[in-house]
């Protein structure tokens, strides 16, 4: 039975670390196990030019723990009124690694996003020549188009038309939530990639709404059916290089989740890789947590992996805090509904 395993060091490639308070409540929480994230622009309001990218990068470096070696990757939230000559300067100044894609209403402040997609073609052309990948939030916001069908309509409706018109244009569908998203992605080639969330591994949609509402799973794109999640953790641990950990780690404070409207986002920055060598070890594969959290998605951004590893060992259940402080508010930890035994030493 294996009861250590050494890994490259981690990165996530999908994060929110809000601002303020907040940030300086979970930034640490990130930064404890992991080397990079790609770090999302969905603050209030949104990081959209270049200069606003390094301000908030900035602030990130100096809401790390001191001494820490965590890089944040900065992007900027596309909108219709984006200058890619801006984007470009950014990217050549070494400032952003991505542009994230919202259609507008989608997710969690999402109100700048597009609504008209023609309207970010010459952008979109322009990220493709200089390389600069786009991460796509990939669901439809058609009042008409049942919530858990939004992914699968928008690749048909949205996605494939961008990426046949942009076949250059390096994608990344983001937190993937359905087969039809895993089959997608697969048949992509080397242009696209696919982040896989740690929550979306554990839970399905039963898992919110059977006995009693779940709040803190509700998060977006919301769970589906078990034969989702079961495609998901076969393409997690294929080892496959298109598919590559994005925790999505998206906190809010624990009044705006268990709320009459609750906010969407579950917070897995605090037991990530708790969570992930235990939900590997179940399927038999820990042998391909290294490809999926540390080797995979560094090779798709064209970085190199992390130089130094992180070691789990197997022992006792791991005691995780259930909710973290953050300025005057908590923040509950997801809880997968079973014992982790996996801690990082
Ligand atoms: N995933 C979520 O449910 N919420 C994210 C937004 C997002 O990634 O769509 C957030 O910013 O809270
Ligand atoms: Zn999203
Ligand atoms: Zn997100």
């Amino acid at each position: 039975m294996t009861s250590q395993i050494t890994i490259r060091r981690p990165d996530d490639w999908h994060l929110h670390l809000r601002d303020g308070a907040m940030l300086a409540a979970v930034a640490p929480e990130t930064a404890r196990h992991f080397g990079r994230a790609i770090i999302m622009p969905n603050l209030v309001p949104p990081v959209v030019t270049g200069a606003q990218a390094a301000a908030y990068r900035e602030r990130i470096m100096a809401a790390l723990p001191v001494g820490s070696g965590f890089q944040p990757l900065m992007t900027c939230y596309l909108t219709e009124d984006t200058d890619a000559e801006d984007l470009a300067k950014a990217k050549a100044d070494g400032i952003i690694t991505a542009v994230k894609l919202y259609p507008a209403g989608a997710t969690t402040n999402s109100a700048s996003g597009v609504t008209n997609f023609d309207k970010v073609r010459p952008v979109l052309e322009r990220m493709a020549e200089i390389g600069l990948p786009l991460c796509v939030h990939g669901e439809v916001v058609d009042s008409d188009i049942d919530i858990f069908d939004r992914e699968a309509v928008f690749i048909d409706r949205v996605l494939d038309p961008i990426r046949r018109a942009t076949p250059d244009l390096k994608v990344i569908m983001e937190h993937i939530t359905t087969s039809q998203g895993v089959d997608y992605a697969r048949a992509g080639g080397a242009n696209l990639g696919a982040t896989i969330t740690t929550h979306h591994l554990v839970i399905n949609r039963n898992h919110i709404l059977v006995g009693g509402i779940k709040p803190h799973y509700y998060c977006l794109p919301v769970a589906k059916r078990e034969e989702h999640r079961l495609a998901l953790r076969e393409a997690a641990m294929s080892g496959e290089a298109t598919f590559f950990l994005g925790t999505d780690s998206a906190p809010h404070p624990d009044h705006l989740k268990e709320h009459a409207c609750g906010c969407a986002g579950c917070f897995t920055a605090t037991n990530t890789m708790s969570v992930l060598a235990e939900v590997f070890e179940q399927d038999g594969k820990l042998d391909k947590l290294e490809a999926f959290a540390s080797l995979n998605g560094p090779a798709f951004y064209g970085l190199p992996a992390n130089g130094d590893t992180i070691t789990l060992q197997k022992g006792d259940p791991v005691d995780y805090p259930a909710k973290i402080p953050a300025g005057d508010d908590e923040v509950t930890v997801f809880q997968p509904g079973f014992p982790l035994h996996w801690r990082v030493v």
